[in-house]
């Protein structure tokens, strides 16, 4: 018998960000394993032309949850949606809610946060470190609380090259920078961000640093844990291999590049590339929160959830492991043959955005207005080369994360919890992994059925003759104008046609001869 499923039997559980990516993972496994819990609680904003019940539907009606309906068939009863915005005070919850969960909860896994590495730093301070400190507030109230389980990130310390399972100081305290939130303008906080995230890349990776500290100075006397994924994938094996719901980290590039967008990409092919399945991180976190919540560490343990140093992949190997998949399964009505490479300087990369993005984009354009239809591959492409420029930055670099917590983690479950709750990555298989991976983009984010297959071959190779006759006509043009403006390409090209015309005339002559 598992400890962990059973120490969540009868528990009510509160959960943010269940409606994201992790969230829904993270319910999906704790019905699975647990379906004795008491209830699940998930905070959701509203949505236009969506009630709370109606996402609740459709996330349970995804085949995600399959498997749930079956041994926990009472899943619409066990799950609670509070009305909540995290980005209002009192995240807006009704009164009677919020007592209901102040009294009730359990445990709380707080997944939520804006993943946008661009957002504004007012909105990213606001969500992923006010909430963070107005939610620790709500658990101080919970009588019933025995764990709270904070979802950051392994890059939220990405300006530094070894990472430890520590929570690092901030130069400016959060509360300084959440109180300066509230009475500066948009114009001086966009002057000031620059400064405030120093040598981080982003809004994103500063303000989930910040979330941790507050987490680690307010937690008070809660028992806390923070869970540090590094780059989230689709699923490895559980419900099912390949799950994925969004184009975050590479799940987009992977589109791109298989409908032939993507054709280079800045990137240090022997640098790690710090993937980790959704469904190793749910499993790492549900044992933290049972492990904090039985075993009441003193301090605030911080738990990577990282692949690169147990079981490195690069983003090499990764690429052409791509590719590779993309010749069995490929998207339907690509744009271009997948092939896309790697650059590794300013020059090339200009070179080929110019050459293999702008410039495809632009003729097609053309094409477009020509037909009378409206263009949009420039806008596409813009949007691609401004996504490839925030992504550069992780793709070229590698960190070292410690592993002390996660392993003595590892060392602390019961046989029956290694298997049930597995977040050892070193049986992780890359090149099975990244074919599933592929695989589920295609089935489960671009919803293209297996059937398409062959249709999606031929398509192809109509793209791969259109290549080469386009290749021909630019060159036999190139050619010809080179000719009509320089006397060396004539004497080179009189020279080419004499020779070959000389070497037909003597095959000619010596096959007669041998008749
Ligand atoms: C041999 C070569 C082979 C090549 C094979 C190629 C495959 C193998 C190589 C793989 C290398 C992987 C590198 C991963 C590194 C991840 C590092 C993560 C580290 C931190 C991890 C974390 O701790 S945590 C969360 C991660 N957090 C994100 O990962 C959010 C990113 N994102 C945004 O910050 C916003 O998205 C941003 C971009 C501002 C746009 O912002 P924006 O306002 O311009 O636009 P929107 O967001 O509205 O999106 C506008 C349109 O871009 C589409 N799109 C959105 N994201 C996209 C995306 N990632 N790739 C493509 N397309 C994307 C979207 O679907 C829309 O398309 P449409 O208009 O058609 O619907
Ligand atoms: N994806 C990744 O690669 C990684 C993610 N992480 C961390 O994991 C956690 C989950 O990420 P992921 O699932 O990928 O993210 P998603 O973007 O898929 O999900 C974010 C969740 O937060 C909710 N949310 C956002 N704003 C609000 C708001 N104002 N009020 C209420 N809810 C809100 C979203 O709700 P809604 O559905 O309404 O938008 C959604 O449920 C985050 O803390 C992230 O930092 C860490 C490392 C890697």
């Amino acid at each position: 018998m598992s400890m962990i499923a059973a120490f969540y039997g009868g528990k009510s559980i509160l959960i943010t960000g269940a409606t994201g990516f992790l969230g829904k993972v993270l319910m999906e496994k704790l019905f699975r394993t647990s379906p004795d819990l008491k209830v699940i609680y998930i905070l959701v904003r509203p949505k236009e032309g969506q009630t709370l019940q109606q996402r609740v539907i459709q996330i349970l009606d995804s085949k995600l949850f399959e498997k749930v309906k079956e041994v926990c068939p009472n899943v619409h009863e066990k799950i609670r949606p509070i009305s909540a915005d995290l980005n209002q005070n009192d995240f807006a919850i009704s009164k009677e809610d919020l007592q209901e969960l102040l009294s009730h909860t359990n445990i709380v896994f707080h997944c939520a946060a804006t993943v946008r590495f661009d957002d504004h730093l007012r909105h990213a301070v606001q969500l992923n470190v006010t909430a963070t400190q107005q939610l620790l507030l709500m658990a101080s109230q919970m009588p019933k609380l025995e764990a709270f389980i904070h979802i950051s990130t392994a890059f939220s310390n990405c300006n530094l090259k070894h990472i430890d399972e520590v929570v690092y100081p901030c130069p400016v305290e959060p509360k300084k920078i959440i109180d300066s939130m509230e009475w500066l303008d948009d114009a001086i906080i966009d002057e000031i961000t620059p400064k405030l995230i120093g040598d981080r890349p982003n809004t994103y990776t500063y303000t989930k640093a910040l979330g941790e500290v507050v987490v680690q100075q307010e937690g008070g006397n809660l028992n806390i844990a923070i869970v540090r994924p590094s780059i989230m994938g689709a699923t490895w094996q559980e419900p099912f291999p390949g799950w994925v719901d969004n184009l975050n980290g590479p799940s987009g590039l992977i589109i791109a590049a298989g409908k032939g967008f993507l054709r280079s990409i800045r990137a240090t092919p022997m640098a790690v590339a710090d993937l980790i399945p959704a469904d190793t991180v749910v499993n790492l976190t549900l044992a933290v929160g049972w492990y904090t919540a039985v075993h009441r560490p003193k301090s605030t343990l911080v738990y990577h959830c990282t692949s690169g140093n147990l079981n490195p992949c690069n983003w090499g190997k990764m690429g052409l492991q791509v590719l590779a998949t993309f010749e069995k399964i490929p998207f339907e009505r690509a744009f271009r043959r997948p092939n896309a490479d790697f650059t590794t300087n300013n020059i090339t990369t200009h070179y080929w955005n110019a050459v293999s993005h702008r410039a495809p984009a632009i003729i097609y354009d053309f094409y477009l207005r020509l037909t009378g239809r409206k263009p949009r591959m420039t806008k596409l492409m813009n949007r691609l080369l401004r996504t490839l420029s925030m992504l550069e930055y992780f793709i070229n670099r590698s960190w070292e994360w410690s592993t002390y917590n996660t392993e003595m983690l590892m060392s602390e479950l019961s046989p029956e919890d290694q298997r049930v709750f597995n977040f050892d990555i070193r049986q992780l298989n890359w090149l099975e992994y990244i074919e599933n991976y592929v695989l589920g983009v295609k089935k489960y984010l671009l919803k293209e059925d297996m059937a398409g297959i062959p249709e999606a071959k031929q398509h192809l190779k109509r793209l791969r003759n259109i290549h080469y006759l386009f290749n021909t006509a630019l060159f036999l043009i190139a050619w010809r104008l080179l000719i009509a403006r320089s006397q060396v390409a004539r004497n080179v090209w009189f020279f080419i046609v004499s020779f070959c015309y000389k070497f037909l005339s003597y095959f000619r002559a010596s096959s007669t001869l041998k008749v």
